[in-house]
């Protein structure tokens, strides 16, 4: 069977558009997640005059007539509604923050001044309307200051909260179930017996996932074909994104591909000519998308990075991919016709990223991935040898 190219996979995940949907969240938990609303200033900003440094405020045509001592009438304190300068050639002392007093229009730090007996004495220079921050300055009232679309961040929290948004519309993730398959596997709280093993892939795909700010679901199968149709029955109707790991190879107890196809999830490829992760899956109905990831550690955890994020990341509205690369530190030597995930530690020197294969034991040995900051995607071709100096896109885990 032909295996499809990378290129040509990517392109048939990215064509599955996905309708969006948005909810409402606290703003404590929207952090992370993409502004489904504009976001506007309800006044302006600054919404008074502020003094922006504490001293004293006159009016300056007072000092340009040559008055250098001004009585002090009274203090204007952040907090304290609008006061009037009444007393002719006087100031209020005021603090940063506070709304400039009506009648005064230059304010004077309390360094450039010394205060004796109830008059401040100017010692600087004074320009006219200094250390004020002025009203609609910043932004005038009905500006847009955020657009939706944007991944909020810690200052978009502050600019919501200075707006009075306790919550923000955001982008609502899909319902995800991870799904893993496989009577080898045992849940992470038990003892395995000699031929068992903890299940991990679960883990790793929800903590990438998590890092997008999207919860997920775990359902495991036991290797049994019926529970395993039954499974993916019920998990098509409660989800919208199944993401399954294992089980989809030649075995003979590799169910998945016939259990998704019994369940009328159209199958769009199996099989990519990529390494690891070779045997992947991938089909939809009429409301979920099936990502059925090979069951080796490092296969399910590449595919999740090279396919499943930049899918998301699409349907937030996001570039799919960075346009990141790296450059090869070693020689390297590869099959051709398959394109090469090779795990790589990053480094860098003079604004450049260079890339250096971390050794391993193939796509069963996880325990070398946490050497790795990422791969690097040799491309598909009739070379063998990928020289040293070489530069090649670069998937960050
Ligand atoms: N005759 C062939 N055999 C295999 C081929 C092939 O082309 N012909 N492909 C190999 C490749 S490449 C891969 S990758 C795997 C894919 O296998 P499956 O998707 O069917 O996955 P399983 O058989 O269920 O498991 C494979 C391996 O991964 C471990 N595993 C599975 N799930 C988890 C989990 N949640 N946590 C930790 N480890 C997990 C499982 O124990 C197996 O060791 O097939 C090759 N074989
Ligand atoms: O895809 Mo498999 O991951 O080469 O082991
Ligand atoms: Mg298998």
């Amino acid at each position: 069977m032909k295996l499809i190219s990378v290129q040509t996979a990517t392109e048939q995940i990215l064509a599955c558009q996905f309708p969006t949907q948005s909810e409402l969240l606290s703003l404590e938990n929207a952090y992370g997640k993409i502004l489904a609303e504009d976001l506007h200033a309800d006044r302006d900003f600054p919404p008074f005059d502020r003094v922006s440094m504490d001293g004293i405020a006159i009016r300056y045509e007072d000092f340009k007539n040559g008055n250098t001592a001004f009585a002090i009438q009274e203090i204007q304190a952040a907090g304290d509604p609008q006061k009037t300068l009444t007393i002719p050639k006087g100031c209020l002392e005021v603090m940063t923050g506070a709304v400039l007093p009506l009648n005064t229009d230059t304010v004077i730090r309390y360094e450039d001044l010394e205060i004796i007996n109830g008059f401040a004495e100017i010692k600087a220079e004074v320009t006219a309307a200094q250390n004020i921050h002025f009203k609609g300055m910043d932004k005038k009232a009905g500006e847009r200051l955020i657009q939706a679309g944007k991944k909020i961040n810690a200052s978009h929290i502050a600019v919501a909260a200075t707006l009075g948004k306790q919550s923000l519309k955001v982008i609502k993730a899909p319902k995800v179930a991870l799904i893993s398959s496989g009577d080898e596997l045992v849940t992470i709280d038990k003892e395995p017996l000699p031929h068992q093993i903890r299940m991990s892939n679960m883990y790793a795909i929800a903590a990438l996932l998590r890092k997008q700010g999207i919860p997920s679901t775990h359902i495991h199968i036991a290797d049994n074909k019926v529970q395993t149709a039954e499974a993916i029955k019920k998990a098509l109707s409660e989800y919208d994104i199944l993401i399954l790991s294992g089980g989809i190879s030649m075995g003979k107890k590799d169910y998945i591909p016939e259990a998704l196809e019994k369940n009328k999830v159209t199958k769009l490829f199996h099989k990519i000519a990529q390494k690891p992760g070779k045997p992947m899956w991938f089909g939809k109905t009429d409301k979920n998308l099936v990502f059925a990831l090979p069951g080796n550690p490092v296969s399910t955890f590449l595919c999740t990075v090279r396919y499943v994020l930049p899918w998301f990341n699409q349907y937030f509205g996001q570039p799919a991919f960075t346009s990141q690369t790296a450059i090869l530190t070693e020689d390297i030597r590869f099959r051709p016709q398959l394109t090469y995930f090779l795990q790589v530690k990053i480094s860098y020197n003079e604004s450049k990223v260079f890339a250096t294969p971390v050794q391993h034991n193939g796509s069963g040995d996880f325990l070398s991935l946490s050497d790795a900051d990422g791969f690097i995607e040799l491309p598909e071709s009739d070379e063998v040898l990928f020289p040293k100096g070489g530069s090649f896109p670069i998937h960050l885990f």
